[in-house]
C-alpha cells in the first residue's frame, strides 16, 4: 500500500513543524512539531496528535485546556517541509483559544485595518482582550460580567439606533449603529461564531425575494388562500 505521508519531508530531527487552525473562522491556535508516529496517529485517529521535544512523548495539542482537537483537514507546502492541520475547534472551559494573542511591543499594525477588513479585525480583537486584556478592557469586562450584560448591552444599542431614526440624525445612526455592530461582534464572540459567518448566511439570501424566505405580507396569505380556495 502507498505510504499516505510519502510527501512530507521530515527535518534532520525527524521532526515537521505543524500549523493548527481553527477550520472555522481560520485562527492560527498554535504551532507544534510531528514526528512520523504523530502524522500517522493523527491520521488513523482523526484527532490531532505532536511531538514534545521536553516530553520526548507524543501528546494531543489541546487537551491539556480540555479538549483534543478534530481534525478537518491536513494540508501541506509545496515542499512538504510544513503541515497545516485544520481542526475542529470548540470553546474551551477558560476561554483561552490561541496560543498568538499578544502582540511583539513594537509590531503593533501602524495603520487600522480598512473597511472590509474590519469585521473580522474587530472580532479577533474582541476575542484577544477577552483572553488577555487587562483591567482597562471594557471587552474583557463585559465577558467578565457574562450572556446577559452582553444581551442587554445589545438591546439598548439596538434602541439607541432606533431614537436615531426617529430623529432623522443621519451623523447619530452611524454613531449608534457603530455602537450596535460593536456590541453584536461581542455577542458573537461570545458564542465563538466568527462575522463571516453571518455574512455567508446574507450571501446565502442574496438576490433572492425575500432572501429565500417565504413571506408573509399583507395579502400575499390572503391571495394565496383564495387561490387554494
Ligand atoms: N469599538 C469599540 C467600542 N464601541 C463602543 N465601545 C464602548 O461601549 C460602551 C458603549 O456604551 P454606552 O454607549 O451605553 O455608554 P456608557 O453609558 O458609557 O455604557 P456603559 O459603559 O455604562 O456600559 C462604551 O463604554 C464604549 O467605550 C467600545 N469599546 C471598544 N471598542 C473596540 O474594542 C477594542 C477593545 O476595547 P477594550 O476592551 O476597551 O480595550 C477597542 O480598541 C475598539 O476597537
Amino acid at each position: 500500500m502507498d505510504d499516505p505521508i510519502a510527501d512530507i519531508r521530515f527535518g534532520p530531527d525527524g521532526l515537521v513543524p505543524a500549523v493548527v487552525q481553527d477550520a472555522g473562522d481560520r485562527t492560527v491556535l498554535m504551532l507544534v512539531e510531528m514526528n512520523r508516529n504523530a502524522l500517522l496517529r493523527t491520521l488513523q485517529t482523526g484527532l490531532a496528535h505532536a511531538w514534545s521535544r521536553a516530553q520526548q512523548d507524543l501528546y494531543k495539542p489541546g487537551e491539556a485546556l480540555g479538549q483534543a482537537y478534530r481534525v478537518v483537514d491536513i494540508k501541506h507546502s509545496d515542499g512538504g517541509d510544513t503541515l497545516l492541520i485544520q481542526v475542529r475547534h470548540a470553546p474551551d472551559s477558560t476561554g483561552q483559544r490561541s496560543h498568538f494573542s499578544r502582540s511583539l511591543a513594537g509590531a503593533a499594525q501602524a495603520e487600522p485595518p480598512t473597511v472590509t477588513e474590519m469585521p473580522a479585525a474587530l472580532y479577533d480583537l474582541i476575542l484577544s482582550r477577552h483572553e488577555a486584556g487587562d483591567e482597562k478592557s471594557y471587552v474583557r469586562g463585559l465577558f467578565r460580567r457574562g450572556q446577559d450584560v452582553i444581551c442587554k448591552k445589545v438591546a439598548e444599542e439596538a434602541a439607541e439606533v432606533v431614537l436615531a431614526s426617529k430623529n432623522q440624525a443621519p451623523s447619530e445612526i452611524v454613531y449608534e449603529m457603530a455602537d450596535l455592530w460593536f456590541h453584536a461582534t461581542v455577542l458573537l464572540g461570545y458564542h465563538r461564531i466568527h462575522p463571516h459567518e453571518v455574512w455567508r448566511e446574507l450571501q446565502r439570501r442574496f438576490g433572492q425575494p425575500g432572501g429565500g424566505k417565504t413571506l408573509s405580507v399583507e395579502g400575499s396569505s390572503a391571495a394565496s388562500e383564495t387561490a387554494s380556495g
